[in-house]
């Protein structure tokens, strides 16, 4: 029986990182992407990354970013695995030399067949991880679910699902894909950025759900 792993994305707050940890997250996500009701400025969020524990894993989100402000996170917060959600080429996301997930933003153009989609992630064959969201006017953190049968488990990289997961449907989600491992960000809010304990707690509980089916 395999351990789905949990990332919890998009938090803001001291009391959040103590849910998403109590709650048995495996990563939490930090935003640096200006645009975003998540988003957080380099010195915050190492206040919040020094409260997470030995092996939960800090990820830093980036959208298009510059060299400079990815460098200032590295610097400041000291992450352990990288974001890259936006248009992010493969030199782009390897430059820094740190481990990173490559989000695919699926029914995008270029990215709406299972075969586009394949053609796509074989360019970020140095990923960690191929993370899949569903596209929106935005960049991400949409909350909007995408047609699971479009991604498979059989991947080269371990698959990371998102896009408007929730207690509600994680569980078909898993059935359905066998990901590595789920993200959430809205589906466990009460508001943008400002997150429910009860919700994480419930949304963890069904992923091991799923895991025990
Ligand atoms: O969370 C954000 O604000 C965000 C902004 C820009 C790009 C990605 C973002 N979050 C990521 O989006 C997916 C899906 O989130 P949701 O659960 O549908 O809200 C997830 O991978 C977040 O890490």
């Amino acid at each position: 029986m395999s351990r789905t792993r949990i990332k919890i994305c998009g938090l803001t707050r001291e009391q959040d990182v103590a849910a998403a940890v109590g709650a048995g997250a495996d990563a939490i996500g930090l935003v640096f992407y200006p645009p975003s009701r998540r988003a957080l400025a380099p010195a915050r969020a190492a206040e919040l990354r020094r409260l997470v524990p030995p092996f939960v894993d800090v990820v830093a989100l980036f959208v298009n970013a510059s060299e400079a402000q990815i460098q200032d996170v590295l610097d400041v917060v000291r992450p352990d695995l990288l974001q890259f959600h936006g248009d992010e080429t493969p030199e782009q996301c390897e430059r820094h030399g740190q481990r990173y997930l490559r989000a695919f933003r699926v029914g995008g153009p270029g990215m709406e067949t299972s075969q586009a989609l394949l053609k796509s992630c074989l360019q970020y064959g140095s990923a960690a991880g191929w993370l899949f969201d569903s596209h929106s006017d935005g960049y991400g953190g949409s909350g909007r679910a995408f047609d699971w049968s479009l991604v498979s488990s059989e991947s080269a990289r371990p698959v990371v699902l998102s896009g408007g997961l929730h207690a509600g449907n994680v569980a078909a989600a898993i059935e359905s894909v066998r990901p590595f491992a789920v993200d959430v960000s809205s589906g466990v809010e009460e508001s943008p950025g400002i997150k429910s304990a009860d919700k994480i707690a419930e949304f963890v509980a069904q992923v091991r759900r799923a895991d025990g089916a």
